[in-house]
């Protein structure tokens, strides 16, 4: 159950890092890890088992927004159909800003690099959730950079998965299931800078994750934080080295509630002098597949398909077509009850 909280948990994956982790160190792990999440639903997680560093992430968020990435027009030949009729791409690929809305961002997103699915898309074609990724021709190093990335995070994902299972007392390889042909995205974000009138403002509307598991790595600007039970907005601010892991609602659902999916926001930073600085931040969703069947510990199940087209009714970047997603979530093609 969520209690209140000033600060968020500090919590070392050293036990990772070692070829054949001790046992005892990993049930101490996941013990630490399900208190988090039990509590505050959010946790930093230090000595990281991932080759890249921050600068590395972040550099890859420079090349793509900052001054000698894309120009706006080489992006939108990635962007999503909702913003470019004639491009092909409707899930992974390029957004732009919102005029007019609290979320001040673009991104760049991709999924599990050359996925390959054994099951008829769930969708019609406007709604290919298992599309590939689509890249800048000129940025193949970037593009091997990226699903490098999206790998090692994901099998990051994966080992918090079964420290989660372990703590609920199940076998490490419960969920192993969610791997399965996993959606799980990748998504670069610019927040640029805003005016100086706009300085400490909703950049990040507040919202909970919709899916199982968040890994965010973000820059050292500052401006995230994170509603605990008495309503209060803690900050969660840049901790060198490390990342901010959250529980989103699927995985509540998936624990009965044990889990906490944690209301967040972005606020922009203030200016100290000078020119205010934009923010970069990577999340990383982890993501079932399409047909994975997610069951709670109480019986509940759903589709993971139909739970991510329910949601993306209210993404800022699908407004235009949530009839079209309802209709195809509402054609009676998946049987099943939704939690
Ligand atoms: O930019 C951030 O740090 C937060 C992003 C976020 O919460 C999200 O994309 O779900
Ligand atoms: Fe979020």
């Amino acid at each position: 159950m969520s209690t209140s909280f000033s600060s968020l948990p500090v919590v070392s994956l050293s036990a990772l890092s070692s070829p054949s982790p001790d046992p005892g160190e990993l049930t101490a792990l996941s013990t630490r890890l399900d208190e988090a999440f039990s509590t505050t639903g959010f946790v930093y997680l230090k000595d990281l088992p991932l080759t890249f560093s921050h600068e590395d992430v972040f550099a890859l968020c420079d090349e793509f927004f900052g001054a000698n990435g894309l120009s706006m027009e080489e992006k939108m030949t990635l962007a999503k159909k909702t913003f470019i009729k004639t491009n092909k791409n409707t899930y992974r690929g390029y957004f732009p800003t919102q005029a007019g809305a609290d979320n001040v961002k673009e991104g760049f997103e991709l999924g599990t690099p050359s996925i390959k699915t054994t099951v008829l898309p769930l969708t019609s074609s406007k709604f290919d959730l298992t599309e590939p990724n689509v890249f800048h021709p000129s940025y193949a190093d970037f593009q091997a950079r990226c699903e490098m990335l999206h790998t090692e995070l994901q099998s990051l994902a994966a080992r918090l998965l079964s420290l989660l299972a372990i703590s609920l007392g199940k076998p490490a390889t419960f969920f192993d299931h969610y791997l399965f042909e996993s959606l799980s995205t990748l998504r670069l974000l610019h927040y640029p800078p805003v005016p100086a009138e706009r300085q400490q403002e909703l950049i990040c509307t507040p919202h909970t994750d919709s899916g199982i598991l968040t890994l965010l790595h973000q820059d050292s600007t500052g401006g995230l934080e994170v509603q605990n039970t008495e309503g209060d907005w803690i900050s969660a601010p840049y901790v060198p080295g490390s990342i901010v892991v959250n529980i989103g609602d699927l995985m509540a659902k998936v624990s009965g509630g044990r889990w906490v999916a944690t209301f967040h926001r972005v606020r922009s930073a203030r200016r100290e002098s000078g020119e205010a600085k934009g923010r970069y931040s990577v999340p990383f969703f982890f993501e079932p597949g399409l047909k994975c069947l997610v069951k709670s510990v109480e019986g509940d199940e759903v589709v993971y398909g139909v739970h991510v087209l329910d949601k993306m009714k209210g993404w800022v970047e699908f407004q235009d077509v949530a009839e079209e997603v309802a209709d195809i979530v509402g054609d009676g093609r998946m049987e099943v009850e939704a939690f």
